[in-house]
């Protein structure tokens, strides 16, 4: 590779990888390090923080070196996250003061319990485009504060710095120079007014929180700071910062308005662009900011499931019906169409648009001739309907978006089964791009439009013109009688399991 490089650093919920791209945003190289889970407690999921940092320079230095690239080559960092995730750390030292506590850790139900009761969930949903749930990190934060004996006092002191994982990889990839986060990841705090575009006061007071542990917020596309050049044997300007769902979007070029992606990993985030309206929910969709550049914010609708991927490793591991997760597609297609077997994996609850923390999962109309091929198509049936529920939230919301493509991504796109049914069940094609990375590839096109070797999105040459390829679309093959009484069918499903 001659010419510059382009570096992601996508750090996740299981994983942490880091990935070159060439300037053409081709992937070159890729680096991986598995991340251990921590479940102290029933509802409690922890990182350690140490782990988040060292995984991510083994991370960055792999890629480099299996890409045959000196440090001093690469234009631009792109730093990716997953998103809420909450840390405290020391200013003085570096070192958090707890572990880091996990997007899906609900420890802080009760904080939200207090919050709505005092009537404040109104106020945070306006400012925030966020709903009360413990998903998100202020009351991960407040948790932090109360239950943490002496934290309070360090914080009133200005000793502490509060982050989400972007900012703490960056803080340290800077060596301690740099508290910085992107409006991206901010906007996922419940502490910043998505449309001012600052961190809000009134929440802040109503929740407590000094504004001295805040990072400063930045556009996605910005100067950073540098690493420091102990890590990876040169300074390199780290300029381009999104939270993993958003970067996904911008993977995915998803730059016009109207234009929707969906993740399927273990669960399924699905963000639709609005543009410049922050367009708020009557369905209980999130509102959120898709991306800032040049000081412009974009939103986004996002609709979050629990459980995608999660059906098919419970088809494998907790049913044993299949070896491997490209199985199940194999073990659908057996099954007959028309058994009647819905299937409802409200393993931890139905999120999005239902947010019903109570229900629980169900396997309906089973009859004598109902087997392993069924269920697992009624599982992968799950995942489509699923989405069919936020795209019509979505559609509903806001009537501008009109009919759609949507561009898929994430391991369960691996299963063209799934994909062909998620076509008929939306009734809409659904693309599967040509690099599966879209989280690395958009946070290493936001540190390319910073560096000047990409152009930004909207400036005519979006969408997709920069870095988007197609690998294969779907078409919609059922016809829309027939996926509405299936869709039918599904809701009267979801209506016996849920609890709210
Ligand atoms: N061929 C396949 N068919 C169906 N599901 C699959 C297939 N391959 C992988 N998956 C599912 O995709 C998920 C992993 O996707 P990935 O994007 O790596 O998730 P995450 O980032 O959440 O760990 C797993 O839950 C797995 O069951
Ligand atoms: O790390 P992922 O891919 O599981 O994504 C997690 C999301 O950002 C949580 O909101």
């Amino acid at each position: 590779m001659a010419e510059e490089a382009l570096l992601a650093l996508d750090q996740g919920t299981t994983s942490t990888r880091a990935i070159l791209f060439d300037a053409a945003l081709h992937p070159r190289a890729t680096h991986q390090v598995e991340l251990p889970q921590h479940f102290p407690s029933p509802g409690r999921v922890e990182h350690a923080p140490e782990d988040l940092v060292a995984h991510s320079v083994a991370c960055l230095r792999g890629a480099l070196e299996r890409g045959g690239v000196a440090a001093g080559r690469v234009a631009g960092i792109g730093i990716t996250n997953q998103r809420e995730t909450t840390i405290l750390w020391d200013r003085a030292t570096g070192r958090a003061v707890h572990p880091a506590i996990v997007w899906q850790d609900r420890r802080s139900a009760g904080i939200c319990e207090r919050l709505r009761a005092a009537g404040l969930e109104e106020l945070l949903t306006e400012r925030t485009g966020l709903l009360a749930d413990p998903y998100f990190s202020a009351t991960k934060l407040v948790w932090l504060l109360e239950e943490i004996p002496g934290l309070r006092a360090r914080a009133a002191k200005g000793d502490l710095a509060f982050g989400t994982v972007d900012s703490f990889l960056l803080w340290h990839l800077t060596g301690g120079r740099v508290h910085a986060t992107d409006a991206t990841n901010a906007a996922r705090t419940m502490l910043y007014d998505i449309r001012r575009g600052e961190w809000d006061d009134d929440i802040l007071r109503a929740l407590d929180i000094p504004r001295a542990l805040l990072p400063e917020v930045r556009d996605c596309a910005a100067e950073f700071g540098s690493t420091d050049p102990a890590l990876l044997g040169a300074a390199v300007p780290i300029r381009g910062m999104a939270g993993d769902q958003q970067a996904a979007t911008l993977g995915q070029a998803c730059f016009a308005p109207g234009m929707a992606k969906s993740t399927y990993g273990t669960g399924c985030f699905m963000l639709l662009n609005t543009g410049e309206a922050a367009v708020r929910s009557s369905h209980r969709l999130l509102t959120t900011v898709a991306w800032q550049i040049g000081g412009r914010r974009t939103y986004a609708l996002e609709g979050a499931i629990f459980v995608a991927g999660a059906a098919v490793q419970w088809l494998r591991d907790g049913l044993g019906i299949i070896r491997t997760a490209a199985e199940a597609g194999e073990l659908a297609a057996r099954a007959d169409p028309d058994s009647g077997v819905v299937m409802v994996p409200a393993f931890t609850g139905l999120g999005a648009p239902h947010w019903d923390a109570a229900a629980r999962g169900a396997i309906l109309g089973l009859t004598r001739g109902a087997g392993a091929a069924e269920i697992a198509r009624a599982a992968l049936e799950s995942v489509a309907w699923q989405t069919r529920d936020l795209l019509d939230a979505m559609r509903a919301d806001w009537p501008e978006m009109g009919t759609t493509v949507l561009r898929v991504d994430g391991g369960m796109t691996a299963s063209d089964w799934t994909m062909r049914f998620l076509a008929d069940a939306l009734q809409c094609p659904v693309d599967v791009p040509a690099v599966a990375e879209t989280t690395a590839l958009g946070a290493a096109y936001l540190a390319g439009v910073q560096a000047g070797l990409l152009p930004p999105p909207g400036d005519g040459t979006a969408p997709g013109a920069t870095h988007w390829q197609r690998r294969v679309r779907f078409e919609p093959a059922m016809p829309a009688e027939e996926a509405a009484r299936r869709h039918g069918a599904w809701k009267v499903a979801v209506g016996r399991v849920a609890r709210a």
